[in-house]
């Protein structure tokens, strides 16, 4: 298997204040990886650093055959204002950026494929709705959908399932299970772990360092989530920068 992202001695972190440490590991491609942890556990500081959003204070990440902006990243819903004036369908076809260019037009190639994602998430007729009427669920589904028209081979959703029904749920695993068979890397940060061991081979279980990463049936034992309570909650919230040698 080649590697899709390598993590080199990664530490990450605001104001020079590690949040991730030390991380090294690769994630293949075409895996399908689950992100766990406890709140705080550095879940998503790890994507923004994928993305490059946050540069490296040690270490590297390293994009293994393409560039960031072959990346489709999902935020979480607490990021997105949802009071600027966008309806849906802009908001999904922003996602055609990097075919059509970040200030061009939407051509009707692109018209066509934003109609098709609205249409594949559930949400025809809903094109020209102001975002903040949406419910959370619908709110949710167009994000998937502005990731669908990027059609990109490295997806990152961050807890992409917050607040949603088990209908939705279980429509938008659907979509990242059909990402999966394309062979693209979906990594995804995720609080159910009973979702996570039935949908996601592989699981990275991080408390700022990596508590254990593989096979999820393994990575999430008994054991393992201790470890990763006992390490979230020993955290020295007025902890200076990391000193260990890299
Ligand atoms: N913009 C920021 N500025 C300063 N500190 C931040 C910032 N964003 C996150 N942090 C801190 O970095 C640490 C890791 O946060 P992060 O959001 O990555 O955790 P998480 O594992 O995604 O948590 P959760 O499950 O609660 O979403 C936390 O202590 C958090 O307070």
């Amino acid at each position: 298997m080649t590697a899709a992202i390598k993590f080199r001695d990664l530490t990450l972190g605001y104001d020079r204040h590690p949040a991730v440490h030390h991380l090294t590991g690769e994630v293949e491609s075409g895996a399908l990886l689950a992100v766990c942890g406890p709140n705080g556990a550095g879940k998503s500081t790890l994507l923004k650093g994928i993305i490059g959003a946050l540069s490296p204070l040690g270490g590297a990440v390293r994009l293994e055959g393409c560039k960031a902006r072959d990346i489709a990243y999902l935020p979480q819903a607490a990021e997105i204002d949802r009071s600027f004036p966008i309806n849906v369908f802009d908001m999904v076809a922003v996602g055609a950026w990097r075919t059509s260019g970040l200030f061009g037009a939407i051509t009707g190639k692109a018209r066509a494929r934003t109609f098709d994602a609205i249409e594949a998430v559930g949400l025809a007729g809903f094109e020209d709705r102001h975002i903040g009427t949406l419910s959370g669920g619908q709110m949710q589904r167009v994000l998937f959908a502005r990731v669908l028209l990027q059609d990109a081979p490295i997806i990152l959703l961050d807890e992409p399932f917050n607040a949603i029904d088990q209908r939705t749920v279980g429509d938008l695993v659907d979509l990242i299970g059909r990402w999966h068979g394309e062979k693209r890397t979906v990594v995804a940060v995720l609080h159910d772990l009973d979702l996570v061991r039935k949908h996601f081979p592989q699981t990275l279980l991080m408390a700022r360092e990596q508590v254990a990463w593989g096979d999820t049936a393994h990575v999430l034992s008994a054991e393992n989530l201790l470890s990763a309570r006992n390490m979230a909650e020993a955290f020295d919230r007025e902890a200076h920068e990391c000193e260990r040698a890299a």
